[in-house]
């Protein structure tokens, strides 16, 4: 349950009075997600999903999320905009949190995606590069590279009671050193979604993107490696195991629409490590410092762990494909 911050009709009521989107009809709290407190509301003039703002969105960076979104809403991608106040202004506040009335997307997020889903996903990653491809706002990865000595540090006092959490954080410190010696010093970059997983892609019936959301991790970095997330994401099971068909179908939609560089592809196997860590250690972390009697369940870091093993053993990027 993702209701963190309540929100009543009369606040609603009263926040809905800066927008012309006409008058509250219904405002219901939405169960799923775990880091943003979230509403769908619908007025007289249509669906709106409203997001109070929780501790784990940096709040600094909002306007470049409102920006980035209005941005490729506007050039026709199904990401949802922020609804304007008659200011001009996107963002607002309820009850202590910084807020938002976005665009409410039609489809629901594949529960069981198969290789249909994964070519529309695909091709929907390549569309969301090619069209905020000149977004003129920089964003460092705040999940980069850059961060994962801070994440595996942060991870180490809970770690100190787990044995296997310990042989995970030993591992990623020599994964660490191997990355950062070969990362890529410049590759294709830009505006990048970064957490492109199944629960962020909306789709109709027919396994086509109605619409991605979600976007408060997206950054300025290399597509590529937004790639190498997304095939994290979409190329294994939920419990690690690889789905190569997944991997293909998903990898080569995308490469139909936006051909990556030879660089981009050598590349790859090294981006999907370094996805796999960010992930598996986020997830660490808050497995170690999860309290029992918190609603929301972490995320098994194991199953991002064994995605490891699939890139290590790769004999080059063209696997991917
Ligand atoms: N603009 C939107 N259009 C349609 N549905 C939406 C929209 N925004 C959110 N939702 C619905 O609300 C759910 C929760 O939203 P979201 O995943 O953004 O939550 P979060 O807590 O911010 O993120 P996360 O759990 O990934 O950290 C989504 O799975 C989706 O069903
Ligand atoms: N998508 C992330 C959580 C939210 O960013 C994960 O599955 O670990």
């Amino acid at each position: 349950m993702a209701v963190f911050t309540p929100v009543s009709d009369d606040d609603a009521r009263a926040y809905l009075r800066a927008y012309d989107i006409g008058e509250l009809i219904h405002l219901e709290g939405i169960e799923e997600g775990v880091s943003n407190t979230n509403f769908k509301v619908e007025t007289t003039t249509g669906l709106y999903a409203l997001t109070l703002f929780e501790a784990a969105t940096p709040w600094d960076d909002l306007p470049w999320f409102m920006d980035y979104t209005l941005y490729l809403d506007r050039k026709g991608y199904p990401a949802p905009g922020p609804a304007l106040k008659r200011d001009g202004s996107s963002l607002g506040e309820i009850n202590g949190k910084p807020c938002a009335l976005i665009r409410w997307l039609p489809g629901r997020w594949p529960r069981n995606p198969d290789v249909r889903h994964a070519a529309s996903a695909g091709e929907y990653l390549a569309r969301l590069h090619i069209d905020g491809g000149d977004f003129p706002q920089i964003r460092g990865n705040s999940m980069g590279i850059d961060m994962w000595p801070h994440l595996i540090s942060r991870c180490d006092p809970a770690a100190q009671g787990s044995p296997r959490a310990q042989a995970i954080l030993e591992d990623f410190r020599g994964e660490l050193t191997w990355l950062e010696q070969h990362w890529p010093a410049d590759l294709p970059r830009g505006a990048i979604h970064a957490d492109y997983f199944t629960d962020n892609v909306l789709m109709n019936e027919d396994g086509q993107v109605t619409g991605v959301i979600d976007y408060y991790y997206a950054c300025t970095d290399f597509y590529a490696y937004d790639l190498a997330v997304a095939l994290n994401a979409w190329g294994f099971t939920p419990g690690g195991q690889p789905l190569p068909h997944m991997i293909h179908a998903f990898a080569n939609a995308y490469n139909d629409l936006r051909p990556l560089s030879p660089a981009e592809v050598d590349a790859l196997p090294l981006l999907a490590r370094g996805s796999a860590m960010r992930f598996t250690l986020t997830r660490l972390y808050d497995l170690l410092n999860h309290d029992p009697s918190w609603v929301v369940k972490p995320k098994d870091p194991e199953a991002f762990y064994r995605r490891l093993d699939y890139h290590r053993a790769v004999s080059s990027g063209s696997d991917y494909f």
